[in-house]
Formats: C-alpha cells, structure tokens, sequence
C-alpha cells in the first residue's frame, strides 16, 4: 500500500476521483464551502479521517476555500494511500 505508484498507474487512479489534478509527485483538491465555519468543520472531519488512516494531508485554510494536497512522505511520492484518502475526502465532500 506504500509502494510508489508508476505515473500511468497514478494517472489511471486519478481518473476515479472527482475534483482532483496531480501537481507532479503530488494530489490536490480545492473547495469552496459556504461558510469559514463550515470550512473548518470540513477540516475537522478531514482531520478524523487523516488520524484512522494514519495519513495526512497538506492542508491550507483561505476564509472558506480549503485546498488539500497529499502525498506519502516516507515514499517520496503518490501511493494507494493517497488515492484512499482522497476517495476519503471526496465522499465526504459531496455527502455535505
Ligand atoms: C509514523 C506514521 O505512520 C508516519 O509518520 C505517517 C504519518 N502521516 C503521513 N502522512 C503523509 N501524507 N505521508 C506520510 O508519509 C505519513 N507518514
């Protein structure tokens, strides 16, 4: 699950998600909420999510725009963990 995913592998694996694009050896998302307190509730839940998965995003808090960007640090690039945390976010995301 920590294996470094090829690029075409990573591309193909994007190709599943909503919202997301690779920024090289990395994936981001943006979103804009309703609210800044609806944005930190997102942050909060994200933050349940990172700490079960022991896996956690790069995440920047602008009034009510979140953008998330992950990675696997110890692997120096994308792995199954980042697609599952993403899928993770994204469920999230459309069921608010
Ligand atoms: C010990 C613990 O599993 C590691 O430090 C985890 C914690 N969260 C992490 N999060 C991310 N994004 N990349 C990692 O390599 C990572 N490593």
């Amino acid at each position: 699950m920590t294996e470094l995913l090829s690029d075409s592998a990573a591309d193909e694996a994007l190709s599943t998600l909503s919202g997301w694009h690779r920024d090289g050896a990395t994936l981001v998302r943006t979103t804009e909420r309703p609210s800044f307190p609806a944005a930190i509730e997102v942050v909060d839940r994200v933050a349940e999510l990172a700490e079960t998965a022991d896996h956690h995003p790069d995440i920047d808090i602008r009034w009510r725009t979140l953008t998330f960007r992950l990675s696997t640090h110890s692997a120096g690039g994308l792995t199954e963990k980042d697609f599952a945390l993403a899928r993770q976010i994204d469920d999230l995301l459309a069921a608010r």
